[in-house]
């Protein structure tokens, strides 16, 4: 593997129930791209993501983050330094303030004493507060999670990964909530992020306008097959109608 490489796929392949999610997939990403994950619906985008994040293992196939195995990234503690994820629903306790949600992207370094003293004394606050006023929510920190807007949770989950520092950050449809404006703002805050923090982005999207216009790179998906892998400037509007295109009906 490519020492550049921080992930490298190789003939990956799923199956559910018989029926080909991803098939035979190969694929390899650099250090530092950011790279979006476009495709109808049931192309494969989560299946993907969910196989990169070891939450699915591959029926067939090898797949390497920062050159450890798949098997060798099920330590949990090497994981959540690897690799962070984020998702449409936020994954965040609601009832919790603000800032307790934040420090869960330090639950995996820390001890079960210190984690649980942390919901009465929150540790190491002055890192939370900092990745909290880098997301623009510095005000917010003591809040109740479920009074924020959608959009300013989504930013509570960008500050918990801020926290966490993964070099990986693996998002599946992080702004398929949000309105237009909202979405726009969270994907800027997000890239911005990962080119501050020299991170590797990957996520899934349903729009192929943001995707142009804050990835690096497109990786088109297509009944669980790359339809195309081009450098995001590269994708044209033809290539777009054909990947989108309803197939007919036999
Ligand atoms: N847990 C599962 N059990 C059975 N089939 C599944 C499961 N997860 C995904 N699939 C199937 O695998 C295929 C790929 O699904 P996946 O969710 O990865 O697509 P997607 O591109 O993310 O779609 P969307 O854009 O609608 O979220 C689909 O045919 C889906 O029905």
């Amino acid at each position: 593997m490519a020492s550049s490489n921080i992930i490298e796929a190789k003939n990956l392949k799923i199956q559910f129930q018989g029926k080909i999610a991803l098939s035979s997939l190969s694929f390899s990403i650099k250090k530092g791209e950011k790279v979006a994950l476009i495709g109808p619906s049931g192309a494969g985008k989560t299946t993907l993501l969910n196989t990169l994040a070891t939450i699915i293992k591959p029926d067939e196939g090898e797949l390497w983050i920062d050159q450890l195995s798949f098997k060798e990234m099920q330590n949990r503690k090497m994981l959540a330094k690897k690799l962070g994820m984020i998702r449409q629903q936020f994954d965040l306790v609601d009832q919790l303030p603000v800032i307790h949600n934040v420090l869960a992207g330090k639950l995996s370094d820390w001890s079960l004493f210190k984690s649980l003293l942390s919901l009465i004394y929150p540790q190491e606050k002055i890192l939370a507060m900092n990745a909290l006023e880098r997301v623009g929510l510095g005000d917010k920190w003591s809040e109740k999670t479920s009074n924020l807007s959608g959009g300013e949770q989504q930013r509570v989950a960008l500050a918990r990964l801020l926290v966490q520092k993964p070099e990986i950050i693996l998002a599946d449809e992080p702004v398929a909530s949000l309105d237009p404006a909202r979405a726009e703002d969270v994907l800027a805050i997000l890239t911005k992020l990962v080119h501050e923090e020299k991170q590797t982005l990957i996520t899934s999207l349903h729009s192929v306008e943001y995707a142009k216009k804050y990835f690096t790179r497109i990786i088109a998906l297509r009944d669980g097959m790359i339809y195309f892998d081009l450098p995001a400037h590269e994708v044209s509007a033809k290539d777009l109608a054909s990947l989108y295109v309803l197939k007919e009906k036999v």
